[in-house]
Order: structure tokens, then sequence, then C-alpha cells
């Protein structure tokens, strides 16, 4: 029997720091994100609503989608980011489902989904435990406008526009600290799932 874990956190808490550990683990991660990347590519059906919505100045000159143009309009209206999500995210669950059953055939012990906003989306039902990457706000600020290059009043917009990590902290059933070196993360991945009966390659 496989055991399918939801990992999630905030943006730029560190969740793909902690799926990369995993992967060193060998452990297969199904990523949200990538998920959605693929979904919203030219010629899928997504695409052609979001150009609906969102009118061709959303659209690079190769006609992908310009996501930094795309970013800037949803982080800033919540609206427009309902809509957004409306058209995406059930091409990502769709998606993220059919990987987990080709997953369970392979017969993985252990099947991870990176799913940024999996308690505001209310998607606990996908998974049957629930690992939370935390990081203090000061610090999620700093790496996000480090990583993504954003002003503070971008990087904020970004944090304000998902559930404070310190909400989510209740309602997770581990919580990684990643306000530490990744060497401290990666301890606190290795006891929280041996603590649950994993065992972990290293
Ligand atoms: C707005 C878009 C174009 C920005 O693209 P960009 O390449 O800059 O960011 P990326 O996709 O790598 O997302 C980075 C992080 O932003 C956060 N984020 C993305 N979308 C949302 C959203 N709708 N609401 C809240 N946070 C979000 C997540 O923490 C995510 O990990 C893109 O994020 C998108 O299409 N979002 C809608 C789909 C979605 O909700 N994806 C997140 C998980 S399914
Ligand atoms: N423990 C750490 N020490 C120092 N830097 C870190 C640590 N963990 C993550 N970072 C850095 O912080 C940034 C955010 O981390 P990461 O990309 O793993 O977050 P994420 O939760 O996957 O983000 P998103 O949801 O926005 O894609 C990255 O630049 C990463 O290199």
């Amino acid at each position: 029997m496989s055991q399918v874990i939801g990992l999630t956190g905030g943006i730029a808490s560190g969740k793909s720091t902690v799926s990369n550990i995993l992967k060193e683990m060998n452990i297969t991660i199904i990523d949200a994100d990538v998920e959605a990347r693929l979904a919203v590519e030219k010629g899928e059906p997504a695409y052609q609503k979001i150009v609906a919505e969102f009118g061709n100045d959303i659209l690079l000159t190769n006609e992908e989608i310009d996501r930094v143009k795309l970013g800037s309009i949803i982080f800033h209206n919540a609206e427009k980011r309902q809509l957004l999500n409306s058209i995406v995210h059930p091409e990502v669950r769709k998606r993220m489902n059919n990987q987990v059953e080709a997953a369970k055939e392979r017969e993985e012990q252990v099947i991870i989904l990176d799913i940024p906003l999996l308690f505001e989306s209310k998607l606990t039902h996908m998974v049957e435990k629930t690992i939370l990457v935390y990081v203090d706000r000061d610090i999620q600020l700093k790496r996000l406008m480090e990583r993504n290059d954003l002003s503070l009043e971008e990087a904020e917009a970004r944090i304000k526009s998902q559930m404070p990590l310190s909400e989510k902290v209740a309602l997770a059933d581990a919580v990684i600290n990643n306000n530490g070196s990744i060497a401290e993360t990666k301890k606190q991945v290795i006891e929280v799932l041996n603590g649950w009966g994993i065992t972990t390659q290293e």
C-alpha cells in the first residue's frame, strides 16, 4: 500500500528545498507548480480559456503566456486570481491524480504531493498526512525578494494572497521549520518520515 503525503507551505517557504531532499532519498514527488505550468502551455484547454478571459495582452511574442505579467495581475486582484484558479486548478488536480495512480501502480511506498495551496484549495482529501514547511515571515519575505528579484511591495502582495503560514501550522500533521540551514531542515525531514514508520535512504 502506498502512503500519499501532502507537502505544503507558503510562497518561498522552502517546499522545493524539501522536495529536493526527498528526491535525493528516491521518493517520488508530484509537483503542483510543475503541473500548473504544463496545464497552461499553448494548445492546452486552460491556455485557450486564459487568453479568452485575460486577453492577448498577457501573451509573449512567441504566444506563450507571460507569467510575469499574469502574476502581476492576479497577485494584486483577488477576483482575477479566483478566475485564474477556477481555470487552472481543475486541470492541475486531474494531472496530479493521473500521476498518483501511476505511482500506485508502480507500488511506490511513499508518494509526495507538493501543493502550495493544499489548505486554501481544500485539497487535503487527496492525501493521508500533511507536512508544512514553515519559515518566519521576515525570512520568507527576504528569500522571496532575492529569489524572484521582487520589490518589497510585490513580494508582500504574493505572501498576502495566501493563508498565513502561522495559520497553516495548526492544520498540518507535521511542521518543518526552515528558518535555519538546509542541513537542519534535512534532519527534521528524516525525523518526520521515520516517526511515521517510513525508512529513509541517505
Ligand atoms: C500566476 C502565475 C502565472 C505566476 O507564475 P510564476 O512562474 O511567476 O510563479 P510559479 O507558478 O512558479 O508560482 C510560484 C508560487 O506562487 C504561489 N502562487 C501561484 N499561484 C497562486 C495563486 N493562484 N494563489 C496564491 N499563490 C499562488 C505559489 O506559492 C507558487 O509556489 C502562476 O503561478 C499561475 O499560473 N498560477 C495559477 C495556478 C496556481 O494556483 N498555481 C499554484 C499551485 S496549483
Ligand atoms: N534553509 C535555507 N537556507 C537558506 N536559503 C534557503 C533555505 N531554504 C530555501 N532557501 C532559499 O529560499 C528560496 C525559496 O525556497 P524554495 O524555492 O525551496 O521555496 P518554495 O516553497 O518551493 O517556493 P515557491 O512556492 O514560491 O516555489 C530559494 O531561493 C531557496 O534557495
